[in-house]
């Protein structure tokens, strides 16, 4: 029997989760559910063996709803979850803190600890944790972990990790840059010197993760030294809909005079900003047709979007005192030519060259989409944070966790 993790992304209105086959690592089966706790139908997507079955017929009030239902999918339209050997429930965190540098099984206690920490990731840790709690209800007998997006930035060098903040607040409210999308960066930071043909010691990369949420970080021999995002995942690059870098004095101002409280400020810079706040659009396929259509502000947005990844790149290349890797992943990074070669055409006086033929053919295998001739080897590389997670969760399962938790049914 095939070996295999469940693995489960809770997000507030919506559960990504796909069955991870161990020896393979392919997803035998994927799925979303969205528009959970809206006062509208949500909307169920299960995919298996090549067919997928939409369902859009009930409000789901609450995750629970939600993923009892995704586990009468696999009852009714396979795979049947009986026929595989599932060795784990992987849960994905956002944000672990100091608390967790590495995996942690999940119980009560570690439930309760990802629960406090939502302090430091109010759209992501709360609805993980109860993705957790109701996974556990769900299937007792099965193993389950946490995985942190920020465990792998947990090494980040003192002078990148620490805010020019006064200390004793710093330290009192655990204010430093934790980072995120840790598992893609460490994952793609592993591949990317195989795809580029390079020695992975003493290699000098860049990986820009540009999905809805969009952080790059700097690597030297697949140890992080930078990354953009920090205490939450609103510092760094413009996203879909958080603002990334601002003036924090932009707070204060719309306090005093637009009336502002924290939590209007709060959706404000992450639901209603970025390419959405700019121009009305989440997805950069859209904001991108509207740019080619005329429109002023997309054009204005997608300029602002490359100029902030230029910037990073510019100062870890800097920080690095080198750079031989630059890898482009996630949504955006994995699939949109016209956003890559936007950034490289900027930093073609650095002798950066990508292939425009390489650069424009769709494909989901990794390669490197720059001339042979370039100062820099330029690649695209499909993220796959469940096959991460997967791998690290039947660690912990069969082995326990460092936190001294082993798995009893
Ligand atoms: N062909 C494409 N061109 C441009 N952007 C794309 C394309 N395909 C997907 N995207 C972008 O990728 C985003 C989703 O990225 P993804 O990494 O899946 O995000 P997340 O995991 O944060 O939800 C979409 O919002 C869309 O803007
Ligand atoms: C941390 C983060 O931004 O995650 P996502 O890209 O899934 O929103
Ligand atoms: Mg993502």
């Amino acid at each position: 029997m095939a070996k295999t993790v469940l693995v489960i992304n809770s997000g507030s209105s919506s559960i990504k989760y796909q069955l991870v086959d161990l020896e393979s690592g392919e997803g035998l089966a994927s799925g979303l559910v969205e528009k959970i706790g809206e006062p509208v139908k949500g909307i169920y997507t299960h995919k298996y063996n090549g067919e997928k079955h939409q369902f859009e017929d009930e409000i789901i009030k609450d995750h629970e709803q939600g993923l009892k239902r995704v586990l009468a999918f696999f009852d009714e339209y396979g795979p049947n979850l009986k026929e595989y050997d599932l060795v784990a429930v992987g849960h994905r965190v956002v944000q672990g803190g100091s608390v967790f540098p590495t995996p942690a099984l999940v119980t009560p206690e570690n439930i309760a600890k990802v629960k406090e920490l939502a302090v430091l990731a109010p759209l992501h840790n709360g609805p993980e944790a109860v993705g957790a709690e109701v996974m556990t209800r769900l299937l007792p007998d099965v193993p389950q972990g946490f995985v942190f997006d920020s465990s792998f930035f947990f090494q980040l060098p003192e002078a990148s990790a620490t805010y020019a903040l006064n200390k004793e607040v710093a330290d009192k409210y655990q204010v430093r840059r934790y980072g995120a999308h840790g598992t893609s960066h460490e994952f793609i930071g592993q591949v990317a010197p195989e795809v580029a043909g390079k020695d992975p010691e003493g290699l000098k990369q860049i990986v820009l993760h540009i999905g809805n949420g969009a952080s790059v970080s700097a690597q030297i021999s697949g140890k992080p030294v930078e990354t953009s995002m920090g205490l939450t995942p609103l510092e760094g690059l413009m996203m879909g809909s958080r603002t990334g870098d601002i003036d924090p004095a932009v707070v204060f101002h719309l306090i005093r005079n637009a009336g502002m409280n924290v939590d209007e400020l709060d959706a404000l810079f992450n639901k209603k900003s970025g390419l959405m706040g700019m121009t009305g659009h989440g997805d950069m396929r859209e904001v991108l047709g509207l740019r080619d259509a005329g429109d002023e502000n997309a054009k204005l947005a997608i300029d602002v979007y490359v100029h902030r990844i230029v910037g990073y790149i510019g100062n870890y290349t800097a920080q690095m005192g080198g750079l031989d890797v630059i890898t482009f992943t996630a949504g955006v990074g994995e699939n949109s030519d016209p956003i890559r070669a936007l950034v490289c055409e900027k930093l073609a006086p650095f002798g950066v060259k990508i292939d425009a033929e390489k650069n424009a053919t769709r494909s989901s295998e990794p390669r490197i989409i720059s001339t042979p001739d370039s100062s820099v080897t330029v690649c695209v590389i499909p993220t796959n944070e469940e096959l991460a997670i997967a791998q690290k969760v039947a660690k912990i399962a069969a082995e326990g966790d460092a936190y001294g938790n082993t798995f009893a049914a």
